[in-house]
């Protein structure tokens, strides 16, 4: 059951994360598959992250022609699949399984040493990937991150510009609540504006506490969450749970 608390927050609670899967599946599904009606395909942009591996696995049972959906990461570590953060590994063994594993999964590493280096690769991939996605599913980090869009890093004038490429890389600076960062790339602004349906899904006493401090004054740069979050018509619709 989802109750409906602080308005002026407008933030959703749930019990757990499995009622916020089960509150939300519904409606991600209903959106992929009037897209798939509409344009014979559907798009769906999905974080890591702890927080939402309920819901990919409720999702994954969706009764919806799979076959038509592509599934895009929003942000990836600059680590091949298989080791460890890899958020490709994280969404093959949770939402790319049972009905869902018949979409297409468009994954962000490419060849390269950096992301800058496999920057023109991981652009190419996404060249047939129509954008703005219809669902996009986004997590946020103690420090104010969404996808890979970290404070003052290396790249985020690129990551919250409201026009330009679909991409960029990310170099996090080490701080004391994220320690070292491995670099990352990442699906910008630019490329989720217009979403048919935005979530932020967040978990935790912290993580609402950095919620709270992120709608709150300060520059976006210190916590680049506040970019959606003060927009008119990006904000995501946000849903926690302890
Ligand atoms: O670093 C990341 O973390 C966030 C949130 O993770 P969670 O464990 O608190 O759910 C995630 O949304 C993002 O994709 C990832 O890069």
């Amino acid at each position: 059951m989802a109750l409906k608390t602080k308005p002026t927050i407008g933030l959703t609670v749930h019990v757990d994360k499995v009622a916020m899967a089960d509150a939300l599946a519904g409606s991600i599904a209903t959106t992929l598959a009037n897209a798939i009606r509409e344009r014979g395909e559907a798009v769906l942009a999905v974080s890591g992250g702890s927080t939402p591996e309920a819901l990919y696995k409720r999702l994954a049972k969706a009764d919806l022609d799979w076959s038509r959906v592509c599934v895009v990461l929003v942000d990836e570590r600059w680590v091949e699949p298989g080791e460890a953060g890899s958020n490709e590994t994280f969404l093959r063994s949770t939402l790319m399984t049972d009905r869902a594993a018949k979409a297409r999964m468009v994954g962000l590493k490419a060849p390269g040493e950096t992301p800058l280096d496999g920057l023109v690769d991981v652009t190419e991939r996404l060249s047939d990937i129509h954008f703005p996605p219809d669902v996009v599913i986004l997590g946020m980090g103690d420090d104010g991150h969404t996808a890979s869009w970290f404070p003052r890093s290396d790249g985020l004038d690129a990551a919250l510009a409201e026009a330009g490429p679909p991409v960029c890389a990310i170099r996090a600076k080490q701080t004391a609540v994220t320690g070292s960062l491995t670099d990352r790339i990442t699906l910008t602004r630019a490329a989720l504006a217009g979403a048919g349906l935005s979530l932020l899904l967040i978990a935790g006493e912290g993580k609402k506490a950095a919620l709270e401090a992120a709608l709150g004054d300060g520059p976006v740069a210190d916590m680049p969450v506040r970019a959606l979050l003060r927009s008119q018509s990006d904000r995501p619709d946000i849903h926690w749970t302890r």
